[in-house]
């Protein structure tokens, strides 16, 4: 049979289709894994903002983690926004039970800047998920909420990640300097080496779900036994080109592209 790399997302909905669960989906789909979900959150979201949240019951979350995990092989895992305690603990035992790398995008903040997450789940997060992390992927608002000070240039963003490995025990952690200004340059410290990943800002506005694709991207190049540096060095270049060729829908920030790396979209674009 064919070799098959399955990758699975635990995260929240976006019914507009460029973040969270959906987005999941769409990269690991077009990075050639295959892709599964289990929910942890239907939000009623936008390209302008969140308008409501549901969150599913625990048992729930914990139902849907053993219905895929008793069936199917599990290569690669992330977590996207996990709100409330009893998933954290849900799922902090659940991974008692698997053995793959663990990538989780700490979501605590929307693009649109809304919270997605109170202070004390926060802290819940850090205390129960991040110790069993292969990687965490802070933005740099949420690396700031994680090592408790300002993270504003490149140095920082290197103590910080340094900070999230030794301190707070995650199996490595890549700073996003998405919201800086001048070059989007990504750090990753793996708990021996630093790797820095460089690109050119793209001027867009359309930014809405980069952090989840980035992320989910770097879960399907796991999902196929690449390196840690290498899937973020692939994941860098396919969110790039995603938000190269990004879409101006909505009346926000408009969703990336996932399928940008289309020899087709590629050819007509360039
Ligand atoms: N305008 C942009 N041009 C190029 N790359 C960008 C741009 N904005 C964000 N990125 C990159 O997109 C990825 C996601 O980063 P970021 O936007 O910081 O995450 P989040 O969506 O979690 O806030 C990172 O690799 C970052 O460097
Ligand atoms: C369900 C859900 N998860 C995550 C995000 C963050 O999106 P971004 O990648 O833009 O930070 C979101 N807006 N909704």
């Amino acid at each position: 049979m064919k070799d098959v790399h399955c990758a699975l997302t635990i995260a929240g909905t976006d019914p507009s289709g460029g973040a969270g669960i959906q987005a999941d989906l769409k990269t690991f789909q077009e990075l050639k894994s295959y892709g599964m979900s289990v929910l942890t959150s239907i939000v009623s979201q936008n390209t302008t903002g969140v308008k409501d949240v549901h969150h599913l019951p625990e048992t729930f979350l914990k139902s849907q983690l053993e219905a895929v995990s008793e069936d199917m092989p599990i290569h690669a895992l992330k977590t996207g926004m996990v709100a409330s305690k009893p998933m954290m603990n849900v799922i902090s035992q659940w991974l008692e039970t698997v053995d793959c790398p663990y990538v989780m995008d700490p979501v605590m903040v929307a693009q649109s800047g809304d919270p997605l997450m109170n202070k004390e789940d926060q802290r819940y997060l850090q205390e129960y998920l991040i110790p069993k992390t292969s990687l965490v992927t802070p933005n740099l608002p949420e690396t700031e909420v994680l090592v408790g000070g300002k993270v504003e240039t490149k140095e920082e963003m290197k103590e910080a990640a340094k900070v999230i490995v030794e301190e707070l025990r995650a199996g490595a952690a890549l700073v996003k300097g998405g919201h800086l200004n001048g070059r989007a340059v990504d750090m990753l410290y793996d708990g021996k080496n630093y790797y820095e990943y460089d690109s050119e800002r793209i001027d867009s506005s359309n930014t809405h779900g980069t952090g989840c694709t980035y992320s989910a991207a770097i879960t399907a190049y796991l999902s196929q036994g690449h390196s840690l540096p290498e899937a973020v060095e692939e994941a860098k270049y396919f969110v790039t080109e995603a938000i190269r060729h990004s879409f101006d829908l909505g009346k926000g920030n408009g969703p990336t592209n996932h399928f940008a790396l289309r020899e087709e979209v590629l050819n007509r674009w360039l």
